[in-house]
C-alpha cells in the first residue's frame, strides 16, 4: 500500500475569464498529501478553491499546471489507474430521474467496467439504507434519499479513496448522524481514506484526523486537528458570582470581562497561566461562586484566525 493516499504537487487552476472578466487563479500551486487510511478535511472560505481541487482529483476539471497522484497513479501517466482509486460523492443531487437506486448502481458500475460478479449493489443500498427503496424511481426517492444514493454510487467500483465534497450541507440531524457513522464504518472497517469539504467546522472537528486550510487558492494550514485547536491556547473561566463585585480584579495575563448574563469571564493563555492562578484571583477579590465553568476555542476560532489575517 501506497504511504499517501494522495499527492498533490504545485497545482495550479486558472479559468479563462469569459467576455471582458480577467482570468481566475483558483489554485496558485498547491502542495499537499494526505495519508492513507485518514479522514481529512478540506476547509476554505466560499470560493477559496476546494472544489475546483477536488474536481481536478475527480477528473472533471482539468488542472492548468503541477502533478497529481491518486493511490500512487500519477493522473497524467496513468489516467485510468488513477480514477479508479477514487469515488467521488458530488454537492449536487444530479440523478436520472428514470434510474431506480439498484439501476443507478448498476449503471454506474458499468460505466466503471465493475464485472456483474463483483458488483455489490445490494450490499451497498443496505449500507446507506435504501434496501426497501431499490427499486423506486429515483424521482420519488427525497433529497436526504438522493444523497444517500450519491454515496453508493462513489462506492460502486470500491475505491481507496472517496471524496465528499460538503455531504451534509442542508440536510437533518439524523441523515447527518447517519452519514457520519456511514462514513467513519467505511474509514475503520475498510481502511477507506476519506476526504470531505465542509462548511460546518464542528463536523470538521469532529470527523477529521487532518485537516487542510485554503483561502484564496492558497494552502494556509495543514496539520492534525488536534494541534490546529492547540494553536489556540486561550481559555476562559466563566464565574456566576453570588454579587457582582463594585471593582472587577485585575491581574497580569488575565482579561476580566462583565457579560450581559451577569456573570464574569476571566481569559487567559493555558500555557502561561494555570486556573488555580485565576481561582486565587478570584478568591482574593472576595468573590463568592455560585457556580462555574469553562470555555476553550473551537476549530471556528482558528479557521478565523488564519482565514481573516490574510
Ligand atoms: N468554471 C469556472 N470559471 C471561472 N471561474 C471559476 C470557475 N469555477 C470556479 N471559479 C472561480 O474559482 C474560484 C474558486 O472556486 P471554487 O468553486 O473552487 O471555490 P470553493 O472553495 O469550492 O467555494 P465554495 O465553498 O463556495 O463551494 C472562485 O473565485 C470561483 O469564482
Amino acid at each position: 500500500m501506497t504511504q499517501n493516499a494522495i499527492e498533490i504537487t504545485a497545482l495550479q487552476k486558472t479559468y479563462r475569464g469569459g467576455r471582458g472578466e480577467p482570468e481566475k487563479h483558483a489554485l496558485n500551486g498547491v502542495d499537499l498529501s494526505i495519508p492513507a487510511g485518514s479522514i481529512f478535511g478540506l476547509l476554505g472560505p466560499n470560493g477559496a478553491g476546494k472544489s475546483t481541487l477536488i474536481n481536478i482529483l475527480a477528473g472533471l476539471v482539468i488542472k492548468t499546471s503541477g502533478n497529481v497522484k491518486i493511490w500512487g497513479f500519477d493522473q497524467d501517466q496513468n489516467p485510468r489507474q488513477s480514477r479508479a482509486a477514487i469515488g467521488v460523492m458530488p454537492q449536487e443531487l444530479n440523478l436520472d430521474p428514470f434510474f431506480s437506486p439498484r439501476g443507478a448502481l448498476e449503471v454506474q458500475a458499468g460505466l466503471y467496467g465493475v464485472p456483474r460478479a463483483q458488483r455489490r449493489s445490494d450490499e451497498i443500498l443496505e449500507m446507506v439504507g435504501l434496501a426497501d427503496k431499490a427499486d423506486a424511481y429515483a424521482r420519488t426517492l427525497s433529497g436526504g434519499m438522493r444523497r444517500r444514493l450519491l454515496l453508493g454510487k462513489a462506492l460502486v467500483h470500491q475505491p481507496q479513496v472517496l471524496v465528499l465534497d460538503e455531504p451534509t450541507a442542508g440536510v437533518d440531524i439524523e441523515l447527518r448522524q447517519m452519514l457520519w457513522s456511514n462514513i467513519r464504518k467505511l474509514n475503520q472497517d475498510r481502511g477507506m481514506t476519506v476526504i470531505l469539504t465542509t462548511h460546518y467546522l464542528e463536523e470538521a472537528e469532529e470527523m477529521c484526523d487532518e485537516i487542510a486550510i485554503i483561502n484564496q487558492g492558497n494552502l494556509i494550514a495543514r496539520d492534525s486537528t488536534s494541534n490546529l485547536l492547540g494553536q489556540m491556547d486561550a481559555k476562559t473561566l466563566v464565574i456566576d458570582p453570588v454579587s457582582m463585585p463594585q471593582t472587577l480584579p485585575s491581574a497580569d495575563g488575565i482579561t476580566v470581562e462583565q457579560r450581559a448574563n451577569g456573570t464574569l469571564a476571566f481569559t487567559y493563555q493555558s500555557t502561561k497561566t494555570t486556573a488555580e492562578e485565576v481561582l486565587s484571583v478570584v478568591q482574593s477579590a472576595q468573590i463568592h461562586i455560585r457556580d462555574v465553568k469553562t470555555e476553550q476555542a473551537d476549530l471556528e476560532d482558528v479557521f478565523l484566525k488564519l482565514t481573516s489575517s490574510r
